[in-house]
């Protein structure tokens, strides 16, 4: 396999606009111009890392598996002195589409419990608003 390009922190600096927007993630140092519109948080959190290491910001939002495969798609190289993993890419597009499945699943549970929670509310809200108009009524009923 043919070694991977070495980049400099200041050679990564020089990409960092909409235009041309380099990121260093775990050492790999990825060209991400042409995934910032497709990028699901919004090409703006990652614009704010452009030209930089982007690590710790890219393991606080807790991407998913997907998403750290992803990474290497976007690859052009490495960050100079960085211990990098060599990466199968045959293995991660099979991983990457089982994700996917795994995604979905979550999507529909996620929705389930949402709609648990609006029965929960159109049960208990109505009962609620008659027991106090009935105590209203008694309150208010003249005693003869
Ligand atoms: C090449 C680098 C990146 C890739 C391939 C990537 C990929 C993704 C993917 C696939 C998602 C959807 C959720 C998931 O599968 O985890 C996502 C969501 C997100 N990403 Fe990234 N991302 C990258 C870099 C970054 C960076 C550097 C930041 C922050 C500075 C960031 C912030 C976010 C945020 C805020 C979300 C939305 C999370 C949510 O809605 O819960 N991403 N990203």
């Amino acid at each position: 396999m043919a070694e991977p390009r070495v980049f400099t922190f200041s050679q990564v600096a020089q990409h960092r606009s909409n235009k041309d927007c380099w990121v260093v993630i775990n050492g790999r140092v990825l060209d991400v111009t042409r995934f910032l519109e497709e990028h699901p948080g919004g090409e703006e959190v990652i614009l704010e890392v452009a030209g930089k290491e982007a690590t710790k910001q890219f393991d606080a939002i807790g991407h998913s598996k997907a998403a750290q495969k992803m990474v290497l798609k976007y690859q052009v190289g490495v960050l100079e002195g960085a211990k990098v993993e060599e990466v199968d890419m045959n293995d991660d597009v099979v991983e990457m589409e089982s994700n996917s499945k795994e995604m979905s699943a979550f999507v529909i549970k996620d929705g389930a419990n949402y709609n648990k929670s609006i029965s929960f509310y159109e049960f208990f809200v109505p009962l609620l608003v008659a027991a106090l108009y009935f105590g209203y009524r008694c309150l208010t009923v003249p005693q003869y």
